[in-house]
């Protein structure tokens, strides 16, 4: 991470002009998302043979930060000037002298007072599920090839019917996990939850392997072979199934359920290994309490979201592969393409003039944004997954 420079967006040492900025700030990441216009294009939107503005065309810019490195995202908003709000809206962030941005997630609380001692912006803070419902809602909707299937491997985007959109389950694994019942635009229950997250791989995986980052941990269970350290029926049933109930001698009876008997010591256990049975518990056991949670309400559609997923095959197989299994091919685990940045979107949304139900995301095309954030190194990563430095092109109609 470099410190102590001008950040260039878009390779382009101009300044680009933002015109809004939201924050999502959670326990383990800041997500950030920013609106720019294309070079180019007129200080006043262009209107049509009636006068009726017909947009501006730009950039949405999708951005993280690790929580615990506020310091770099505070350098990073005010290198680039991001609060400044010129371009679209002169000055829209800029009222009576007060500038202050939207921002959702506990971080907006938390971090309050740094703002405004550091940049002298107020973040006007949205709530948190508010803002992850509005985001997915936005996405669903408006995002081409927004949600997938991950099946065997296979990657396979979902056709979103608009007026078959509701009821749908949201989970959103960041740092812990929400469990969110939609049943429209703003009307949600959240219905559920459990703090064994995405928090809680990163924190026993560093314990457990002295990973020192989250890239490093994910990227050590690609290697792992979970066999080494969970129990799984066969071991107890000396190598048969226990199929009167339906358990197959390779399901896992007890995770981490070697660890007691083997009669070994943490550095016995190949790091690997405990990093895969980690990821394997953790993305398991959301994956059922989520087909539960769906039963529960009898939603046959859960969608994904969060930064824990980070596009990673394992993991996404994991969930897929426990909803199809306990609902019984019933209900159906989908991933979101955005999936770490719905609140941070949601955020952006509840702008309030002018009216982003006018936000049209014209294609998905990940730009790289040339700014040192938080580093991507996970090879598994799917391809063309937004994970935090790219940008998509969409323009933003007045209401
Ligand atoms: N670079 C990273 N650093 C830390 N955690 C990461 C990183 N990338 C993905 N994660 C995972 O994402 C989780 C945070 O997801 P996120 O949706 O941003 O939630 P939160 O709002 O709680 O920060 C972490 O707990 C961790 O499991
Ligand atoms: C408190 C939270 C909403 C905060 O969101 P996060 O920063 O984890 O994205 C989340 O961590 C959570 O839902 N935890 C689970 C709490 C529970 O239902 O037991």
């Amino acid at each position: 991470m470099e410190h102590n420079r001008e950040f260039e967006i878009d390779g382009n040492s101009n300044p680009i002009q933002i015109s809004r900025l939201a924050l999502d700030i959670g326990g383990s990441l800041i997500k950030l998302v920013y609106f720019s216009r294309n070079s180019g294009d007129d200080e006043d939107p262009p209107k049509d043979k009636v006068g009726v503005s017909n947009g501006v065309n730009g950039r949405l810019h999708f951005a993280k930060f690790e929580t615990a490195k506020i310091n770099d995202c505070l350098e990073f908003i005010s290198a680039n000037k991001l609060f400044l709000g010129g371009g679209f809206q002169h000055q829209e962030n800029c009222t009576n002298d007060r500038r202050f941005i939207k921002a959702t997630g506990g971080g907006a609380y938390k971090f309050s007072e740094l703002f405004k001692e550091k940049l002298d912006i107020s973040l006007e803070k949205e709530d948190e599920m508010d803002c992850l419902v509005m985001g997915a809602n936005f996405l669903l909707k408006a995002a081409n090839q927004e949600a997938f299937t991950y099946l065997n491997g296979q990657k396979e985007f979902v056709q979103i019917d608009h007026n078959d959109l509701y009821p749908y389950l949201l989970v959103n694994i960041g740092s812990g996990v929400s469990m969110i019942k939609v049943d429209g635009d703003g009307k949600y229950e959240r219905v559920s939850g459990t703090s064994v997250g995405g928090g809680t791989f990163w924190g026993l995986g560093k314990l457990l392997t002295k990973c020192q980052s989250f890239d490093e941990l994910l990227e050590l269970s690609h290697q792992g072979n979970n066999r080494a350290i969970d129990t799984l029926v066969g071991d107890i049933y000396g190598g048969m199934d226990y199929s009167k109930v339906g358990l197959s001698s390779t399901t896992i009876a007890s995770s981490f359920g070697k660890a007691i008997s083997d009669n070994k010591e943490l550095e016995d256990y190949k790091p690997e290994d405990i990093s895969r049975s980690l990821l394997r518990m953790i993305s398991n056991n959301i994956g059922q309490i989520s087909y539960l949670n769906a039963l529960r309400f009898g939603l046959k559609r859960i969608f994904f979201g969060g930064f824990f997923i980070r596009g990673h095959s394992y993991t996404m197989d994991t969930i897929a592969v426990a909803v199809h299994f306990w609902s019984k091919g019933e209900a159906k685990a989908m991933f979101l393409r955005h999936e770490g940045f719905l609140g941070a979107l949601g955020a952006f949304m509840s702008y309030e003039s002018p009216s982003l139900d006018n936000l049209v995301v014209n294609q998905m095309v990940p730009l790289p944004v040339n700014a040192s954030l938080v580093t991507d190194t996970n090879s598994d990563t799917l391809k063309g997954d937004l994970n935090g430095t790219e940008s998509i092109q969409c323009s933003i109609y007045r209401a």
